[in-house]
């Protein structure tokens, strides 16, 4: 799909890299020749990521051992970075989100959404471009979100709250740091699966329809395919977008700007739309 070495000479941190989307973004670059930088919180995930990155023909692989809730923490790993050569590219990739009764939860909880998905992925970007600015260098921010930002979630309150504020974010620095050529972009899956997402957000009983019903294309996402478009967002070939969010989720956002009540109308016999057309129904 891409020419080889489409990322040669670019060195990209992927927060939350070590497992889900975040590796799979971390392998399609690597394969297309950049340098990875991969950050989380477990020590043996990312040591096991970074043997499959090298093996899909990165030249260099670093793994940091990271908190992104930890703004210290995040410059300690800036600073060690760039110690051997600046980044590039920075994709926003760690999450944290769960299922709940809005009302019920505690400020902890919320916290823990909102520190890591707002908090952690500003701190991230402002790192990453205070470097590029100070150094006179380019550089390109993509972030994950989620329709949600635009649409909202129930029962996932938090994580909507915050993706808004990461795609405010995107927005906001395309205008203030285009005159830096720093583009800031964002990407908007749909449901790819991940043991992470799917642990946390689909318990036993939640689906009242099979999930690849709730998707126009009637399927799930294949990690390929976003892990393609982010490759593309980060290259060079994507140099004149800046301030844009591109949703990848076969058109699922759009089914449900139309409510969860159209849903059975997918079933609907020949007789059923006549007699609702009758007004019968
Ligand atoms: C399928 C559609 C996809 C839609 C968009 C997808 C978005 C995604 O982001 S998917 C990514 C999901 N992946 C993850 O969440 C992985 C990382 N997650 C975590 O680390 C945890 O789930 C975390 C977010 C809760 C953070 O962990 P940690 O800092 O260790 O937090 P604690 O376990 O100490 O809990 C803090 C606080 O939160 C309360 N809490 C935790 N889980 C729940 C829950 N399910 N319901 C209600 N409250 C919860 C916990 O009780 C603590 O509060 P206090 O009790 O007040 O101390
Ligand atoms: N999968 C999907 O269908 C969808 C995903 N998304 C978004 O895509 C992105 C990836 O999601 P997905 O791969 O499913 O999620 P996962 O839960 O599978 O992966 C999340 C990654 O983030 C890391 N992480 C979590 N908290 C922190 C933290 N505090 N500091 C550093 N790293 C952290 C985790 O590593 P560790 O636990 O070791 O820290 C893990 O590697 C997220 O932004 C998510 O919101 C959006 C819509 C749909």
């Amino acid at each position: 799909m891409f020419r080889d070495g489409l990322m040669s000479g670019k060195k990209v941190l992927v927060t939350g890299g070590g497992s889900g989307l975040g590796r799979s973004f971390a392998l399609r670059q690597a394969e297309l020749g950049a340098e990875i930088v991969i950050c989380g919180r477990r020590q043996a995930v990312l040591d096991e990521t970074a043997q499959d990155l090298l093996r899909a023909g990165a030249p260099s692989v670093d793994i940091f051992s990271c908190d992104i809730r930890d703004a210290a923490a995040i410059d300690e790993m800036f600073d060690a970075i760039w110690a051997k050569g600046p980044l590039t590219g920075l994709i926003n990739n760690a999450a944290g989100n769960f299922v709940a009764r809005t009302e019920r939860l505690s400020p902890k909880a919320m916290d823990a959404v909102l520190n890591i998905v707002l908090h952690g992925s500003l701190y991230c970007t402002t790192a990453a471009g205070r470097r590029w600015i100070e150094g006179g260098q380019p550089g390109t921010v993509l972030s994950v979100v989620s329709s949600a930002a635009t649409s909202g979630r129930a029962f996932t309150v938090p994580s909507a709250a915050a993706k808004a504020g990461v795609l405010a974010m995107t927005k906001s620095l395309a205008v203030e740091w285009g005159p830096y050529n720093i583009r800031t972009v964002a990407v908007a899956p749909g449901l790819f699966p991940t043991e992470g997402a799917w642990g946390n957000l689909r318990p036993d009983g939640s689906d009242k329809i099979p999930q690849a019903m709730e998707v126009p294309l009637r399927r799930l996402g294949d990690h390929s395919e976003i892990a393609n478009l982010v490759a593309y967002l980060m290259s060079d070939e994507a140099g004149y977008i800046s301030g844009e969010c591109v949703t990848i989720d076969g058109g699922r956002d759009l089914l449900g700007g139309g409510g969860s009540g159209i849903l059975g109308f997918f079933d609907f016999t020949d007789a059923q739309w006549e007699t609702a057309r009758k007004g019968k129904g």
